[in-house]
């Protein structure tokens, strides 16, 4: 069994007097997809803004492929490896999707301090690379768009394409089907299957039948705790999940 690579123990978060979140725990695989599910305002975007650094934890330890992060910078976090696709969206609209992806490249070569990047040979690298996010993420026929003009989903997977850039250990996807038609819904499905070759997918998503059919664990949460973890296929059967979703629409 391999270590996880993200490993959350007992965080809490608060905001003044209100407990947002309350002794979270979670332990993600490398290669697998971990969803995040629970009704509206159970905690879900705290946690991710807790584990990515957008705002530490209060109390509780969080480690990340080795080194422990919990009071980290996000811009540290994404050193060691995590991504989270809205946070790299600095997409530049009057930029071209392959000028916006070559940026991202550009900046892990920057950042791992490879300072030759500018030499004809590592140019034609980052063309390569950048071609090749573009064919995995379906935007290769969009390369010369400004991306400004793409539609919803298209920018969706252009953001996924740019947390890419950085070949992140896990990353991070919050809501990545919002608002998306159903041709876009399949096929960034399809994608997100396919980041677990090579990386972690954490995932909030409110899209249950996806959530269900591509998760290989799901972690529920309601009022800022962990009420159940498990199987897609056993999560889908337990009493107290059902009962926080009746609940929350009562
Ligand atoms: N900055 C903040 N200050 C005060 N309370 C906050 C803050 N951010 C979130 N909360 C509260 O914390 C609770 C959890 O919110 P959070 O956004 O994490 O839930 P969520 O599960 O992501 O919900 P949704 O599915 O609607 O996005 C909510 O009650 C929310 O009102």
């Amino acid at each position: 069994m391999p270590d996880p690579i993200l490993k959350v123990d007992e965080i809490g978060v608060r905001f003044g007097d209100f407990q947002a979140l309350t002794a979270m725990s979670i332990a993600v695989k490398p290669n697998t997809i971990h969803a995040l599910i629970g009704p509206n305002g159970a905690g879900k975007t705290t946690f991710f803004n807790a584990v990515t650094g957008v705002r530490p934890p209060n109390s509780g330890k969080i480690a990340f492929d080795g080194h422990v992060v919990t009071k980290a910078s996000a811009h540290r976090r994404v050193h060691y490896g995590m991504a989270r696709s809205f946070q790299v969206t600095n997409i530049y609209p009057n930029l071209t999707v392959a000028e916006n992806l070559r940026l991202a490249v550009q900046a892990r070569h920057h950042s791992e301090g490879w300072v030759f990047w500018r030499s004809p040979a590592a140019r034609g690298d980052i063309a390569a690379e950048v071609e090749e996010i573009m064919g995995r993420v379906g935007i290769l026929d969009r390369a010369g768009t400004r991306s400004g003009d793409l539609s919803h989903g298209a920018q969706r997977s252009l953001e996924i394409g740019m947390a890419l850039g950085a070949q992140p250990k896990m990353i991070c996807l919050d809501e990545p089907l919002a608002g998306m038609g159903i041709d876009d819904v399949h096929r960034t499905k399809e994608l997100i299957v396919s980041l677990k070759e090579r990386m972690a997918v954490l995932l909030i998503e409110h899209n249950m039948s996806v959530v269900l059919s591509i998760s290989d664990f799901i972690t529920v949460m309601a009022q800022g705790k962990k009420i159940a973890e498990d199987t897609p296929e056993r999560v889908r059967n337990d009493p107290a999940v059902r009962q926080a979703y009746l609940g929350s629409q009562a």
